[in-house]
Parts: C-alpha cells; sequence; structure tokens
C-alpha cells in the first residue's frame, strides 16, 4: 500500500511567499503543478506543467492522524495479529511531514501510539507488544532508540528472514491502561519521547531494487509506505522525486492486477460462448446418456450392437479429450506466469549486468563499491530465480508437448469412430475449442507482457521529464560553481539511469514475435497427417533478452545519444534500476 500525505503550507512558508503547488485531486489522486507555469516564459509555454499520481490514498493538508491511521497502520494490524509481518515506513524529503505522522504531537499523537493503542486492544491486553525504531538515512541505518550507537547492518538470516543485529526494542506503553490519561510528551522512560527531538533526519531518496527498505520490507510482509510531500512551491523539485518514487512503489505492489486487461481475450471468450452453445446443441453430443443403458446391459448389447459399441467408447473419448483439455489449459496458465516472471527478471538483470560491466571496465582491479556489490547480489539473486523459472518452463513444456500428442491421437480416434456428419460436427467442434482456448491464453500472455514492456515506458517517461528538469536548469545557466558542479553531477547520473532503463527496452523493439513459439498451439488436421509435420520444438529460449551471465556492453557497442557519445558514462553513485 502506498498513500501520501501533504502537510499544510506553515508560517513561515507563508511569510515568504511560497504558494501551494501540490494538490489533492480526490481520496486517491494528487496533482503536482510546477510553479514555473505561473512565470511569464515565453519559449516554456508549450511544456508540460502538470501531472497527476494516483496512489492508493492521498490525505490533503486537512487530514487527521486518525484518517491516515484507519487507512494504513489500521488495516495491517489486522494482518498482524494473523501473523503477518508488517512494515509501516515514512518516505519523505526534510521537512516534509514523516516525524509528525510517526510520532505527533502531545495534542496528536501519531501512527506510533494510535498502533500500539490498537494492537494492545486487539490482543486484548494479553501480550506484550516491543517495539524498535529505526531510520534509514542515505542507506545508513541508525537504532532511534539509541541515537548515539554505531549504524547497524541489515543481516538475512538462513530462513531469508531480515534482522538488523544490535536493534533495541522497548516494551511499547499500553496506552489505553498504564497510560491512558497521560500524554504522549510524558512517555520519557518508555523510549519514545526521548527520541522525538533526535528523529528529524530525512529518510532520503533511494534506489528502490537495492534501498534496504526494499529488502526489509519485501517477501511475506504486508507494507504500508506513507510518502510525506509540503505544497510549497520551494519544494517543487522534491515533491515531484517523492511522488514519482512513491507512485513506482505503487506500480510494483499493482503489477499483477495490471497486466492482464480485460478486453485481450474477449474475441476468443466469445468465440467459445458461440461453439460451447452449438456443441450443447448437438443431439449426439453424448450417445450413451441418451441410450441410458447400464454398464451390464450395455456389455450384452454391445456385442450384438456394433454400432452402440462405437458410440459408448467415443463417448469416452470425448470425455478424455475435455479433461485432458482442461489439463492442457491449466498448465497453458502457469506457463504464462512462468513466462512473465522470467521476462521482467530479464529486463532487470540486464540493466543490472550492464552497470556492472560498465563499472568493472573503468575500474578494472579495484575492489568494488558497495552498491557495485549490491547489485551484483541482487542479479545473482535474480540469475538464481531465473535458472529454477526456465527449469520449471522445461517441464510444463515437455507436459505440454505430451498432452498434445495424447490430445491428438484421440482426435484421430474420435474421427475415426465417428460414423455420421452429424458426429464429426461434434469432434470438430471440440477441437475447435480447444484451439480456441490456446489461442485465448496466447493473447492474454501476449498483452500481459506489452503491460510489463509499457509499465517501463511509463517509468522512463517519467525519468525523461526529470531529465528534462535538471537539463533545463542547467541550459538556463543561472547557477555557478558549486551549485552548478552539483546540478552537472546530477544530470549525469540521471542521463546514467534513464540509459540504463532503456536498454532493455531497446532490445525488446528488436525482438521478433516470441509468444507464438511459448504456447504450442493445437497442431490442425493436415499438419499432423501430411510430411510437413511440425518439427518438434526443442527447449524454446527466451528470445527476446539475453542471460544475464552474457555481456550486455562491449567496446563495439555503440550508445547513440544525442551527445554522440560512444559508450556510457559510469557514476560511483550508480544509477538506479
Ligand atoms: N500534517 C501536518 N499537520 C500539521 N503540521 C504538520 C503536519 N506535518 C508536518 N507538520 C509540521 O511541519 C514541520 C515539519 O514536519 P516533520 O518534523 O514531521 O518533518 P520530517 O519529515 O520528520 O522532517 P525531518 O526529515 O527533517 O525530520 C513540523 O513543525 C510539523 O509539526
Amino acid at each position: 500500500m502506498v498513500v501520501v500525505r501533504i502537510r499544510p503550507l506553515n508560517a513561515e512558508e507563508k511569510a515568504r511567499k511560497n504558494f501551494q503547488c501540490v494538490f489533492p485531486l480526490d481520496r486517491k489522486r494528487v496533482l503536482l503543478v510546477d510553479p514555473e507555469k505561473f512565470e511569464n516564459n515565453i519559449l516554456r509555454q508549450n511544456r508540460q506543467h502538470e501531472k497527476k499520481f494516483e496512489f492508493d490514498a492521498t490525505f490533503g493538508p486537512n487530514s487527521t492522524q486518525e484518517d491516515v491511521h484507519q487507512s494504513t497502520t489500521g488495516p495491517i494490524i489486522d494482518s498482524v495479529i494473523q501473523g503477518y509481518n508488517a512494515t509501516v515506513f515514512a518516505y519523505g524529503a526534510t521537512g516534509s511531514g514523516k516525524t509528525y505522522t510517526m510520532i505527533g504531537t502531545k495534542d496528536r499523537p501519531g501512527l506510533m501510539t494510535l498502533m500500539t493503542k490498537t494492537l494492545y486492544e486487539k490482543l486484548d491486553h494479553q501480550f506484550n507488544v516491543n517495539l524498535s525504531y529505526l531510520e534509514i538515512y542515505n542507506e545508513v541505518i541508525r537504532d532511534l532508540l539509541n541515537p548515539n550507537g554505531s549504524d547497524l547492518d541489515l543481516l538475512e538470516d538462513e530462513k531469508g528472514n531480515i534482522r538488523v543485529p544490535g536493534l533495541s526494542s522497548v516494551k511499547a506503553p499500553n496506552l489505553s491502561r498504564e497510560w491512558e490519561s497521560r500524554s504522549v510528551a510524558d512517555r520519557g522512560d518508555e523510549g519514545q519521547s526521548d527520541v522525538l527531538e533526535e528523529s528529524r533526519a530525512a529518510p532520503g531518496t533511494g534506489n528502490l531494487s537495492t534501498h534496504p527498505m526494499s529488502r526489509i520490507s519485501g517477501g511475506n510482509t504486508r507494507t504500508a509506505m506513507i510518502a510525506h510531500v509540503t505544497p510549497s512551491s520551494a519544494n517543487f523539485e522534491e515533491s515531484y522525486n517523492t511522488l514519482t518514487y512513491a507512485s513506482r512503489a505503487n506500480n510494483i505492489t499493482n503489477k499483477l492486477v495490471k497486466n492482464r486487461p480485460a478486453s485481450a481475450d474477449q474475441v476468443y471468450s466469445e468465440a467459445l460462448v458461440r461453439l460451447r452453445k452449438e456443441y450443447n446443441s448437438q443431439p449426439l453430443k453424448n450417445s450413451s446418456s441418451t441410450n441410458a443403458l447400464t454398464s451390464k446391459q450395455s456389455t450384452a448389447q454391445e456385442r450384438q450392437q456394433p454400432s452402440r459399441l462405437t458410440n459408448k467408447s467415443n463417448d469416452s473419448n470425448k470425455q478424455q479429450y475435455i479433461a485432458l483439455g482442461e489439463k492442457q489449459q491449466k498448465l497453458r496458465e502457469k506457463l504464462m506466469d512462468v513466462n512473465q516472471e522470467a521476462y521482467a527478471m530479464e529486463m532487470s538483470i540486464m540493466s543490472k549486468s550492464a552497470i556492472i560491466n560498465a563499472w568493472e571496465k573503468y575500474n578494472q582491479g579495484d575492489k568494488p563499491a558497495e552498491s557495485i556489490e549490491l547489485l551484483k547480489a541482487d542479479s545473482n539473486v535474480l540469475s538464481t530465480r531465473v535458472a529454477v523459472l526456465r527449469e520449471s518452463r522445461t517441464k510444463i513444456e515437455r507436459a505440454l508437448r505430451k498432452g498434445a500428442e495424447t490430445a491428438s491421437s484421440l482426435e484421430s480416434r474420435m474421427r475415426a469412430l465417428a460414423a455420421t456428419n452429424e458426429q464429426q460436427d461434434v469432434v470438430r467442434l471440440l477441437v475447435r475449442m480447444s484451439a480456441i482456448e490456446a489461442e485465448k491464453t496466447a493473447a492474454l500472455n501476449d498483452l500481459a507482457i506489452q503491460g510489463l514492456i509499457m509499465e517501463k515506458k511509463d517509468t522512463s517517461i517519467s525519468k525523461l521529464q526529470k531529465y528534462e528538469l535538471v537539463a533545463d536548469r542547467l541550459i538556463d545557466g543561472k547557477l555557478e560553481g558549486n551549485d552548478r558542479k552539483k546540478l552537472e553531477e546530477e544530470y549525469r547520473v540521471i542521463k546514467n539511469q534513464f540509459h540504463y532503463h532503456l536498454l532493455p527496452l531497446k532490445n525488446v523493439q528488436s525482438g521478433a514475435s516470441w509468444n507464438s513459439l511459448l504456447l504450442p498451439k493445437i497442431q490442425g488436421n493436415e499438419e499432423r497427417n501430411g510430411t510437413k509435420r511440425a518439427k518438434k520444438r526443442d527447449s524454446v529460449q527466451l528470445p527476446l533478452i539475453p542471460s544475464g551471465s552474457k555481456p550486455f556492453l562491449s567496446s563495439s557497442d555503440s550508445y547513440d545519444d544525442s551527445c554522440g557519445e560512444r559508450y556510457p558514462e559510469i557514476d560511483v553513485r550508480l544509477p538506479e534500476i
């Protein structure tokens, strides 16, 4: 769950004549307006000055702590009680309201208080609740219950649980019972209030895939991210970054839902409905039910009446064929899931490997920077998963092929046993329905992959906007000295990010349609009987994206952006993927 909270403009901002540039549009959407829109700059009049973002919920300047609690930490507590882990994290630039939301004030206690209170109530005061409080700032982890202690590390134990060894934990005050009449500010010895003043550093922005936060909150965890922005025109860029980052996090959460547009399978579904109707209206679809013979009778009569025997055994063929079709369909759906997961991972591995290769080329023999090590570790995890996926794909494909062979011999038997034209029609309908079911899955799969690609394009567009923003400011030439240097560095980093982000997309465009290979259609009669019988496909590769172990950039690769560079720049601060 990703939500956004916009704090009110404060007195100081109003005194400086800052104006509101972030607006809640409704319960979910936020509008960000570039203050430049109000400048009288003819050259920039045609630029896009507004951007809408959508989240699971949006809280405007008048929202209360209770409002936020009810939509975020409230529901999460129910899953904690059901045995899930949960992470709530406040995200945003300095002064955007994180501490206010998490800790609150004397009169308006924040989520930590509301959450602990609800937790004790739901647990009927039968359990103790412990509380830890940490901050991640520029990928450094600090214990906020022990702010003077040393930095902490994230470690993963053998069960895959993420731990922060050395992190303090205190018994959370049971507000409903012990603290009912006392204010938040009085809670000194229970651990919270003596860190109320220490906790004002911003978590900062970070790379979503290597960011410690995504490691803490991944896996079997319900996560709520509360992104914070100030509405002030003076903080437009911070707000832009926060909203962009938060909407990316939101995309990740929604990926599986988003990738399957409802209309993708419409034509096939309609065709299936028509064929089923036709099939069900066939009087001969199940001859034994019309004959209504007991099994004993049937054996006796079948010996004397060969045509009935034929019908009966064709019924069982048909039933087998239908059951087999259902089994094949399940396999195809499984294959589709495997393909999508592998595809997304291959794209990510590709960007990561390109960064690692470029870094290694420019820093030969050096000890890799920490961010490179993290990227390598991430790539390895992804590659291992891709290997598992490849293996299961081979198995599913083998099963599908075997199923297709059985289906084809059943089909031949059904055709041979169908004595009349009507019976032939029934067989034809059954075969056609199976084929359409397969085509429908293939179409859905294509669309899902297109969805993945579109999503990547969407993120590229938001990166492009950021790139434009920085480039424009550089071109303006108003900044000098250190400020300019800093902006130039930012420009280089964004340019790098953009380049690596686009790499998989560039390859996608040069790829052929791959899907037809992966979801074998049931072959038509002519192919099977004639000499042209389709060659058995051996193992099918993931054709679009080269595997992660292959070097993606060699010195002969050109990098053809407008500056005509031959090779991407690489910075120690690594671009995100
Ligand atoms: N929703 C809100 N309603 C009223 N005041 C708010 C709200 N959010 C923040 N403020 C006020 O804005 C100021 C900055 O907020 P806060 O200290 O929570 O920011 P922060 O993100 O924690 O900053 P830092 O990262 O620097 O610690 C504080 O004075 C706080 O009381």
